[in-house]
């Protein structure tokens, strides 16, 4: 199997995300994880860019010890200089040298002839290789180059002595097809290319970074550039975790795989998303929140029956511990039942499928269900008492400068629905009026207390109350992702039991007489 090298610039290319600036000590503890990830190459920084980004590199090149790092630099002494003054710590230094080659960048940007480019290059390997023994030279818009200018200056760096020479494609502007060919035609047309590895660093512009990196790789790069969670300049870099994982699934096909500690991916990822500030979107591939999640029933039951039917990959390898089965509305009575399994219960058919359109009730009001909506929704099955009276639908009109207002149709004992409305102090209060004149029954409340059951803004508000008529008392509870139907229920809960209780009262008394 053919090994890719993995150069890492998340401390570089990914930093230049807008809004990301990172710290030498959050440099640090991303180079230290990076380090444990196996990459083996780390871009620290551009120490000319300022004294915090060389002393950061300074830091960086200090503390790994089982990585080569690399400082970029423009094709200058001045920034030379400062890589060199970065480095000086570094066990296995090595300077990224680079210069535009295209068209647009030497006429609008460098205001260089093609021959000015080829001698400023020329010029600043000279100066720096006799500093370092390991140098990259980036072709800056490799990507928008002649082909015959690009396998000049590939030559020339070459005849230099640089020993990787990267071939980017700065705007994202490539797709797989002319980006693979790029890297046969250096290959079969610049001589000595077997002297030089070839590297393959690539932007998402067109969301074609992975996709192009793997094409260079079938072409013959051997080493790929990219940064974790694909962060970096305007729509990112290649991400890395995405190409070893490529090559790691696919590697029947691409004969050729990365040495990263592939267990390392989840922790690296969710450190440099903490560190940086940029969110990992939940799509994104292999390492987004719902990368090995399964939310429609039909998956769920592919997933209990045989894993290989919707997960071309494990989560276990990239460091997650499973793969979950995200409980919502699209859920089917597999994923449901193995749910309930899993938190302790084993309840008969029937009583499953009262269960299962509950929670699909549930379902259609919340975006996901919990382990604790499911509990609670059970735990209310588990304690149903008769219902004598039972909620039908409520209306309140509330308004910070009016009377808040309660209307309601309750089932009760009686053919028809009984309707009621009353006022109150607050929402609440009008509702527990309308309930006592609906009902007749003349009750004192003798607590209220509300909680969230789980967690985000539609999440189901839990009310607990406690009813009392002489000396009988009953609590009562009730659940909604609406406080102020979870506080109807709750009362109704409570009224319920409150009167079933008082039947044992009743009895008992006249047993006395
Ligand atoms: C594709 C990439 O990602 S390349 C890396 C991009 N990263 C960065 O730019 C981050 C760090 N950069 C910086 O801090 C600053 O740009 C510095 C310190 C490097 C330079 O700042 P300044 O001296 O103020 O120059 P400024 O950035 O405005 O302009 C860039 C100059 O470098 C020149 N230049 C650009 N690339 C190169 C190169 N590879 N080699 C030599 N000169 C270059 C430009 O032509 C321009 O020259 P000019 O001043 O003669 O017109
Ligand atoms: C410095 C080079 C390698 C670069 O970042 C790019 O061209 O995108």
């Amino acid at each position: 199997m053919r090994k890719i090298y993995v150069f890492d610039t998340t401390l570089r290319d990914g930093e230049q995300s807008p809004g990301v600036n990172l710290n030498t000590r959050e440099k640090l503890e991303i180079a230290y994880q990076l380090e444990k990830l196996g990459i083996d190459r780390m871009e620290a920084g551009f120490p000319a860019a300022s004294p915090g980004d060389l002393a950061a590199v300074d830091a960086v090149a200090r503390a790994v010890k089982n990585v080569t790092v690399i400082g970029l630099s423009r094709s200058r002494e001045s920034d030379i200089d400062a890589v060199r003054e970065a480095l000086k710590g570094a066990q296995d230094p090595c300077i990224h040298l680079f210069l535009a080659t295209s068209p647009i960048h030497r006429q609008h940007k460098l205001r260089m002839e093609k021959a000015q480019v080829l001698e400023t290059a020329q010029a600043a390997i000279r100066y720096a290789k006799k500093y370092f023994s390991k140098l990259e030279f980036s072709l800056e818009d490799a990507g928008r180059t002649e082909l015959d200018f690009m396998a000049e200056v590939v030559a020339m760096a070459i005849r230099e002595g640089a020993n990787v020479v990267n071939i980017p494609d700065t705007v994202g502007y490539l797709n797989p097809s002319e980006y693979g060919a790029i890297f046969k035609y250096l290959k079969e047309n610049v001589p000595d290319i077997d002297r030089v590895q070839l590297s393959a660093h690539c932007h998402n512009d067109l969301g074609m970074a992975t996709a192009n990196t793997l094409a260079a790789i079938q072409n013959g790069a051997d080493q790929i550039e990219g940064t974790i969670n694909g962060i970096g300049e305007r729509a990112g870099n290649t991400a890395i975790e995405e190409v070893a994982m490529a090559l790691e699934t696919r590697s029947e096909f691409f004969g050729a795989k990365t040495g990263l500690v592939l267990s390392e991916i989840s922790r690296t990822s969710r450190l440099v998303s903490k560190l940086t500030g940029m969110v990992v979107p939940g799509n994104k591939a292999i390492v987004g929140a719902n990368a090995f999640a399964h939310e429609s029933g039909i998956h769920q039951d592919g997933m209990l029956k045989e894993k290989t039917t919707y997960e071309i990959m494990t989560p276990e390898t990239i460091g997650l511990k499973e793969s979950k089965l995200v409980l919502g509305k699209h859920s089917g009575r597999h994923a449901f039942r193995d749910k309930l399994s899993d938190l302790g219960y084993d309840l008969p058919e029937d009583e499953l499928n009262a269960a299962f359109a509950k929670f699909k009730d549930l379902a259609d009001k919340k975006k996901e269900v919990s382990d604790e909506d499911i509990l609670a929704l059970l735990e209310e099955r588990l304690v149903n008492t008769p219902e004598v009276f039972s909620l039908r639908t409520l209306y309140v009109t509330y308004g910070n400068e009016a009377t808040p207002t309660a209307k309601l149709v309750l089932n009760g004992p009686p053919e028809e629905p009984i309707v009621a409305v009353a006022e109150g102090n607050g929402s609440v209060d009008a509702i527990y009026n309308a309930i006592d004149q609906a009902t007749g029954e003349e009750v004192k409340l003798d607590d209220y207390s509300i909680k969230s059951v789980s967690q985000g803004k539609d999440a189901q508000g839990e009310v607990h109350v406690i009813l009392s008529q002489g000396i009988v008392a009953a609590a009562g509870r009730g659940l909604s992702t609406d406080i102020l139907e979870a506080s109807a229920r709750a009362y109704l809960d409570a009224l319920n039991k409150l009167i079933e209780k008082r039947k044992t009262y009743t009895k008992r008394e006249n047993a006395h007489l």
